[in-house]
């Protein structure tokens, strides 16, 4: 009846938009990924890493089965929690901007099969289980986590390790076809670029691109920048690369930024209640009682962000041009921002409210 056709039709219609979503991932920076999540269930790191890992022909390459690839990337995205911003929809963000990047024309014939699969094996898996606390939090209260890892780099230990874990759940073993020496060295990379996430590590990857820019200056001969026989050079550029990817936020089309925006503050003010329930100390930007938004996004791009793509963005010249004028131009709809939330606290509220920083439905925080 018509009624039944209408349903069919409308379903038939969201799943060819949703495989244009997924078939976009491939070339395209700042796919709307909270479209592709209310499109696929709710499974949007299943469907693009599926897709992506086709895409680069990594599966035909390891003799992959791709029912035990969708198996393994089923279970690890079951075990991201649904926290407002380190869910399972971030660590797909983080994964298709690591494939983006991995394109750009600085790294053509640098990187092996094993490496590739490395860098984006680790980008899906960077934040599984985050619990949306921070580590200073987890060793604040001294938690079975923090312990555990004797309160070094504690969530990024706990990542890697339930991903390795996950590997032995029943038909999940996706690392079975590799031989012993290519799994000694994809345990390595893997661990290495998990562990780079951490935030503490953040000054290590600028300094290191710094020595990396400059060597290239220096030898201008060297027409790539990237020694493909240098293993280790080539280990840190991958760690800087999803690093990059885990903080390209304000790199993104305004309207998914602060979607982002929003999802973090959330997560951080939710923090910032425990640690008042608790009479701790309440962290930077966890007051959700006295927080200015637009300033701390402002910090936040001045003091963290800008700092490392400045730097990654000359390495990879000229493909990180277009990203860094977003980034640019989100940087100047945030100040104007400042001073319109400035006016708010003086009380005259001007109202007109830039239809930029309406996306349309608010987006429920899951
Ligand atoms: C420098 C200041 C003036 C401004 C400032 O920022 N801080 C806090 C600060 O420097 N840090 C370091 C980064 C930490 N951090 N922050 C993340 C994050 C993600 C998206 C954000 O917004 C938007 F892009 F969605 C965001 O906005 C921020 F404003 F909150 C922060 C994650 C990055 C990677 C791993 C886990 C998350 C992580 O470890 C948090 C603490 C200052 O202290 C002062
Ligand atoms: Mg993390
Ligand atoms: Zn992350």
């Amino acid at each position: 009846n018509d009624v039944e056709r209408l349903r069919l039709t409308r379903k038939l219609n969201m799943n060819i938009f949703l495989a244009q979503l997924i078939e976009s991932t491939n070339d395209t920076w700042g796919v709307d990924l909270f479209e592709v999540d209310a499109l696929s269930n709710h499974r949007p790191l299943t469907h693009v890493a599926l897709h992506l890992f086709k895409q680069r022909n990594i599966l035909k390459q390891f003799q992959i089965r791709e029912l035990t690839f969708f198996k393994f990337i089923s279970a690890i995205e079951a075990k991201y929690r649904n926290n407002p911003y380190h869910n399972n929809i971030h660590a797909t963000d983080v994964l298709q901007a690591s494939h983006h990047m991995l394109n750009f024309s600085v790294f053509k014939n640098v990187f092996t099969e094993l490496e590739v699969f490395a860098a984006l094996f680790a980008a899906a898996v960077h934040d599984v289980d985050h619990p949306g606390v921070t580590n200073q939090y987890l060793i604040n209260t001294n938690s079975d986590l923090a312990i555990l890892y004797n309160d070094e780099s504690v969530l990024e230990n706990h990542h890697v390790t339930l991903a390795f874990q996950t590997l032995s759940t029943e038909g999940c073993d996706v690392l079975s076809t590799l031989n012993r020496k290519q799994h000694q060295m994809f345990r390595k990379m893997v661990i290495s670029v998990v562990l780079a996430t951490d935030m503490s590590k953040h000054i290590q990857h600028i300094g290191h691109l710094k020595t990396m820019v400059e060597i290239r200056r220096l030898s201008s001969s060297a027409s790539s920048i990237i020694d493909p026989e240098n293993a280790e050079d080539k280990l840190q550029i991958l760690q800087s690369l999803v690093h990059c990817s885990d903080l390209s936020n304000p790199l993104k089309p305004l309207n998914l930024y602060l979607q982002w925006t929003d999802r973090i503050m959330e997560e951080f003010f939710r923090q910032g209640d425990l640690e008042k329930s608790l009479n701790l100390e309440v962290s930077p930007l966890c007051d959700r009682e006295n927080s200015n938004i637009c300033k701390s996004q402002m910090g936040f791009i001045d003091y963290v962000v800008h700092p490392l793509w400045e730097i990654w963005s000359r390495l990879t010249q000229p493909d990180c041009q277009p990203i860094m004028d977003i980034l640019e131009s989100n940087r100047v709809w945030i100040a104007s921002q400042v001073l319109t939330e400035d006016d708010k606290h003086d009380g005259d509220d001007d109202g007109d409210d830039d239809k930029d920083d309406d996306d349309g439905d608010d987006d429920v925080i899951r």
